[in-house]
Formats: C-alpha cells, sequence, structure tokens
C-alpha cells in the first residue's frame, strides 16, 4: 500500500483541463529525457485519446519546456481489443485517428508499439497477450533481470463502472502477481476480447494520470474517492497501491459531490 494520496485536480472547462493536462505530461517527457534520453508511456483508448490530443496539438508558449519532443516518445497501448489495427473498436486506431495523425512534422515522429491482433491466432487473446509481454522485454528490459517495466507515464480512463486499463471489477485478472500483460474473453464491455496491462505493471510506473469528464463520471468518482465499498474498484486499487504517483485529471462535472480534496491548479 502507497502510503500518500493521489492528486485531484478539477477544472471548470475542457479548455483548462487540457492546458493542464499538458504541462503535466511534457514535465514528465522532460524529466525522462532528461534522466534516459527516452519517454516511455502507456496511452488508453476510450475518451482519454481525444483529450490528450486537445492538450499536446494545443500551440504552446514556444518554451523549450512546453515542447512535445515526440521522437523521444516510446509509446505502448495500456490495453487494446484484439480486433485489427483499423478496426473501429481499436484504441490504437483511436490515438491515431486523433494524435498520431496530427503530429506536426517539426515535433519528430514517436515510436509507436501497437498491440496487433494480426500477429495472433484470432482464437487465442493469450497468444497476444505473450507477444505484447515479449515486446516490453525488448523495450526495457536492458538486462534480463528486469522484474517490472518501469513506464515513465501510463495514461488511463476510468469507465462508468469503474474500470481502467482492461481491468474491471471483480474480474480474476485483478489478482495477477505475475505477468506484465494479460488477456481476458470475458469483458463486460464489448468487445469481450481484449489485451492490458496488468495492476503491478500500472503500478509501477513512476507517473501514472487519470482523466475523467463527464457528469456520468459523478457517481462512480464518489465511490472511488469517498466510499468504503469503492476500495476494491480497479481505479481505486491504483489509487491505492501507488499513492502520490497518481494524479487525477477531472472536470467539474464529474467531480460534483465529491468530499475528497480537490485541487484546481499543478
Ligand atoms: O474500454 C475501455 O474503456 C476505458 C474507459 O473509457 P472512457 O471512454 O470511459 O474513458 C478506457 O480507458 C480503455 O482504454 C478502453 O479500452
Amino acid at each position: 500500500m502507497a502510503s500518500s494520496a493521489p492528486s485531484l485536480y478539477s477544472f471548470p472547462d475542457a479548455q483548462s483541463l487540457a492546458q493542464s493536462l499538458r504541462s503535466y505530461v511534457l514535465g514528465c517527457q522532460n524529466t525522462a529525457v532528461t534522466r534516459h534520453d527516452v519517454f516511455r508511456v502507456a496511452v488508453s483508448g476510450g475518451s482519454l485519446p481525444s483529450v490528450l490530443a486537445k492538450a499536446l496539438l494545443a500551440p504552446g508558449t514556444g518554451s523549450q519546456e512546453d515542447t512535445p519532443r515526440f521522437d523521444k516518445w516510446d509509446i505502448f497501448f495500456a490495453d487494446e481489443r484484439a480486433v485489427p489495427l483499423d478496426h473501429e473498436d481499436s484504441n490504437y486506431r483511436l490515438l491515431k485517428d486523433e494524435l498520431l495523425d496530427k503530429i506536426p512534422a517539426d515535433q519528430g515522429t514517436p515510436r509507436v508499439h501497437p498491440i496487433d491482433a494480426e500477429h495472433a491466432n484470432d482464437d487465442d487473446p493469450q497468444e497476444l497477450a505473450d507477444l505484447y509481454q515479449e515486446e516490453l522485454m525488448r523495450s526495457f528490459a536492458a538486462k534480463d533481470s528486469v522484474k517490472l517495466p518501469v513506464f515513465d507515464l501510463i495514461l488511463l480512463g476510468c469507465g462508468p463502472d469503474g474500470h481502467t486499463c482492461s481491468l474491471f471489477p471483480g474480474h480474476e485478472l485483478l489478482r495477477e502477481k505475475d505477468a506484465w500483460v494479460a488477456c481476458l474473453s470475458d469483458s463486460p464491455k464489448p468487445p469481450p476480447k481484449r489485451i492490458t496491462l496488468t495492476l503491478p505493471v500500472v503500478t509501477h510506473a513512476l507517473n501514472i494520470a487519470f482523466v475523467a469528464t463527464g457528469a456520468g463520471k459523478q457517481t462512480i468518482m464518489k465511490q472511488i474517492f469517498d466510499a468504503e465499498e469503492g476500495r476494491e474498484l480497479p481505479s481505486a486499487l491504483i489509487n491505492h497501491h501507488a499513492g502520490d504517483k497518481v494524479s487525477w485529471f477531472a472536470d467539474h462535472p464529474a467531480v460534483n459531490g465529491v468530499a475528497f480534496p480537490k485541487r484546481g491548479n499543478l
């Protein structure tokens, strides 16, 4: 269990949320590039890619610290659906349409590591999970002894049921201790076959950010932050295990009525 609490930022509108998310992500980028000349980030699907694109594609101040350096980015996926990369359910396709295809040429080209269902047997999502774990091992394990990958940043969404990545409430995958990447064939949210980073990998990241917007998230946000019975929700487990490494970027409608202390600025 982490010793300290996550930060919950609340913004009046999409514009101010995007501005703060930009500062946060570029802060993580700059620290990572200074430290090891690469920024290793995992990205979710759902509502996250469009908010991230709004943050990163906006004109910046022109200062060095406010400039995306996509040539230094290694982009991985926090979860993916076992569908072709051009399928409308693909998280890769979503990120490509919202962000990757719109990056200005002078900001460089990221190295993108999709979870590509074409590389595995259709009926066997475990094969796809194994292949992606090998991809992570190639990227993170300079030595054979790396126990868990250390992402510089993992960007997460939170579903109205409290799921994050493809880790769903009450699902046995929440007890996974060894695998870096896991599969499921019984996702309660369609499509059923999915690949996901596991809880130990997510909580091992240096920084973890959730984006949760809209009144549709209000009930689950109260459960995650205020209610005893919400403690076992996947998003709450990440708060619990990663503590102050976790920052939530929410808008006012999503956190209306949440008692947990909220901040207005980074
Ligand atoms: O199915 C998924 O849902 C979550 C949450 O999506 P949101 O639209 O409520 O933000 C998302 O983070 C995940 O990547 C995706 O596969």
